[in-house]
């Protein structure tokens, strides 16, 4: 009788490995001796030692082709959180992920760890020292929330032991570090624009902003954890810096670095709040006549004048969790990797 060869538990395969996490992740996986093939829409780098399949999600044969040979997957692909497309988001968010699921169930996988959020507990409201047994939002702020809610409890139920298929979400909050495509250059195009003069609300509410390299530590762990006998099995993890900042101070560190004025007048939370929705609807009222986007969404003011930040005492005790790079040292990292968008560059 022929026995099926186990994969080797070093190959791995990287979904969404193009993005910003992905390839921080693929570079880590490289160092650590994996053999790492990425499947995603686009290829956006070349690197010695990976494969690139490039297919959508949703594609289950492409999927298969990928997922050859491959004991774990690591699902970090998703459309970007400020697009407003609702059927984007369900059909690779939801749909995609049952995909993800299936193909991984019939390719032999035995692993496969989400890149999730922190966000899928948050409503708009403050949150402090969140822990991962807090409800799911009943109201997402937005598609992108809800569909990761939708999407992690998938990844966590297809968690089954008898059938040889172990899952586990991790949930980082505010992901920063070199090339990221949206914190730092949203926040420099809207100093440019000389929109960051203000604070919203009295600027002390505190919120997780969390290195790239840590996200990485946190998969890798997670991976490496991931077996039939780990508490692990089946649950979600906050991943974060574990050290809370104040988000004004944050973004105030990256702007000085990069040679722009911190934000200093302060402006009323509700006043924002309010008026961020309405340009909110406007925008969708007056979408057949003129595309506008506006840039203080209300879901970017109720990040930027709320509590957020979240405990990872689950992660340190199941999985030995340590930040590997302090807030400090990220934001110089960051600071130092993004010379043209200095000031005057
Ligand atoms: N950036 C953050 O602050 C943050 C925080 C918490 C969680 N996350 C999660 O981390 C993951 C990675 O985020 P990121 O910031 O690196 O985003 P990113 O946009 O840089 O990367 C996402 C990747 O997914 C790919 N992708 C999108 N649709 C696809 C499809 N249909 N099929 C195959 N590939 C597809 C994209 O091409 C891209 O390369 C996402 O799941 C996101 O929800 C991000
Ligand atoms: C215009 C200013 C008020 C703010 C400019 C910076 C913002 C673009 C970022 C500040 C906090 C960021 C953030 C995300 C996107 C970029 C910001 C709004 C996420 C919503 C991206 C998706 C993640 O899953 C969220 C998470 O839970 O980590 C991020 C939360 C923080």
């Amino acid at each position: 009788m022929a026995t099926r060869i186990r994969p080797s538990s070093k190959r791995c395969a990287v979904i969404g490995g193009s993005g910003f996490l992905g390839r921080h992740l693929v570079e880590k996986l490289l160092d650590k001796g994996y053999t790492v093939s990425v499947f995603d829409i686009r290829q956006s780098y070349e690197l010695p030692g990976v494969t690139f399949h490039l297919g959508d999600l949703c594609d289950k044969q492409a999927l298969l082709t990928a997922l050859q040979d491959v004991s774990l997957v690591f699902h970090c692909a998703s459309p970007a959180p400020a697009s407003d497309d609702k059927a984007l988001f369900q059909r690779v968010n939801i749909q995609g992920t049952q995909t993800v699921l299936q193909a991984c169930t019939e390719a032999g996988v035995q692993k496969v760890v989400l890149t999730s959020s922190a966000s899928v507990v948050f409503e708009g409201t403050d949150i402090k020292d969140g822990r991962e047994d807090l409800p799911y939002a009943k109201k997402p702020i937005d598609y992108y929330t809800e569909t990761k809610i939708e999407q992690e409890k998938l990844v966590l139920k297809a968690c089954d032991k008898e059938k040889g298929l172990l899952t586990v979400a991790i949930r980082p909050h505010g992901i920063f570090g070199p090339r990221d495509p949206q914190l730092v250059p949203i926040l420099v195009d809207t100093a440019r624009r000389g929109k960051m003069k203000f604070i919203i609300g009295d600027g002390s509410n505190l919120v997780d902003f969390t290195f790239v390299d840590n996200v990485v530590h946190g998969h890798i762990l997670a991976a490496e954890s991931l077996r039939p006998e780990s508490p692990i099995c089946g649950k979600a993890y906050h991943i974060t810096n574990d050290e809370p900042v104040r988000f004004w101070d944050f973004m105030s560190d990256i702007l000085v670095g990069l040679g722009y004025a911190a934000p200093r007048y302060h402006l009323p939370y509700t006043l924002v709040y309010g008026l961020a929705l309405l340009l909110w609807l406007l925008s969708l009222l007056l979408r057949p006549l003129v595309a506008f986007k506006p840039t203080f969404t209300p879901m970017r003011v109720a990040l930027a004048g709320t509590h957020h930040f979240y405990s990872c005492s689950r992660a340190k005790q199941d999985m030995g969790y340590k930040p590997v790079v302090s807030l400090k040292d990220g934001i110089r990292c960051t600071v130092e990797s993004y010379p043209h968008l200095r000031h005057g560059a």
